[in-house]
């Protein structure tokens, strides 16, 4: 499923935060979202998914605006990571991941033998069907984010919003995650739409990047096109190199300060 962003802008407490964004994610791609802290990825995303109203543009799934469906038809086309997921509630692993199947429920809204099924396979694909049991709240933040995952999955959506799908991860559980969506990419043609904060992860597992700054895209490309040094140093602030990996002779992106301090600093 096709994503099209166009002319968008996202305004919270009366403040325009997004401005302008033209973005599209064809079936079955990695798009990521990459920028300093404070750019806007978190409030694009947000509008992607439906927890904000676009203050101008829209947001469209295969053509139909995503602001003009309904809640269920939404959530059965689109699942969300959000970035500070949380529940207050101790539900358990197993309750939170059945909570993706609820657009797929109709009448009694019980799960089905057939739901549950599809939970138990999405909570193996994250390596976390031995948590079901478990009380949510009791979990790592790796746990969590692991959960969070499965429930995404369980959802069974045609588009994935990610904000930060590697936060709190170790780094086998990064590289796990990423090869993950990939993997949905290429086998359901799912479409992603991610914020990333690691640039060589995001260069490595995604088709194109947009990078934002102060709001605006001001790059988008395929990743080793757009993370130039000249765009690493004028939009983060730092010093680029690009080296080889030894092994299979991927880019990889080495960092420095800016300004390297001075020997009295
Ligand atoms: N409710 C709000 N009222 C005013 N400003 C807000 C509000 N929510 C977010 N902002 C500001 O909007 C800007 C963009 O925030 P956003 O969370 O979208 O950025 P981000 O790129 O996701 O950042 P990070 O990488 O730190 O997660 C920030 O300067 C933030 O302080």
């Amino acid at each position: 499923m096709r994503i099209d962003i166009a002319d968008l802008s996202v305004e919270v407490a009366g403040n325009r935060l997004v401005h302008d964004i033209t973005l599209r994610a064809g079936s079955g791609r990695v798009v990521g979202l990459v920028g300093p802290n404070g750019s806007g990825k978190s409030t694009l995303l947000r509008c992607v998914y439906r927890a904000l109203r676009p203050a101008a543009g829209t947001v469209r799934l295969d053509g139909a605006d995503v602001h003009a469906m309904d809640a269920r038809e939404g959530a059965r086309l689109l699942a969300a990571l959000p970035q500070e997921a949380s529940t207050e509630f101790d539900f358990t692993v197993a309750e939170v991941v059945a909570m993706g199947r609820l657009p797929h429920q109709r009448g009694s809204g019980r799960a089905s033998a057939a739901d549950l099924a599809v939970c138990e396979r999405a909570l193996a694909r994250v390596g976390a069907d031995h948590l079901a049991g478990r009380g949510f709240l009791s979990l790592s933040g790796g746990e969590k984010q692991r959960v969070l995952i499965a429930r995404a999955l369980a959802q069974e959506p045609r588009v994935l919003v990610l904000d930060e799908p590697t936060n709190h991860l170790d780094i086998a559980q990064q590289l796990e995650v990423l090869a993950l969506v990939r993997e949905g990419c290429t086998s359901r043609r799912l479409t992603v739409l991610t914020a990333l904060h690691d640039l060589n992860l995001a260069a490595m597992h995604c088709d194109e990047l947009y990078v934002l700054a102060h709001g605006r895209i001001v790059a988008a490309g395929p990743p080793y096109d757009v993370l130039t040094p000249k765009l690493l140093a004028e939009v983060f602030g730092v010093r680029a190199h690009r080296v080889r990996h030894p092994e299979s002779g991927a880019v990889q992106l080495l960092f420095d300060r800016l300004a390297a301090p001075t020997a009295a600093s």
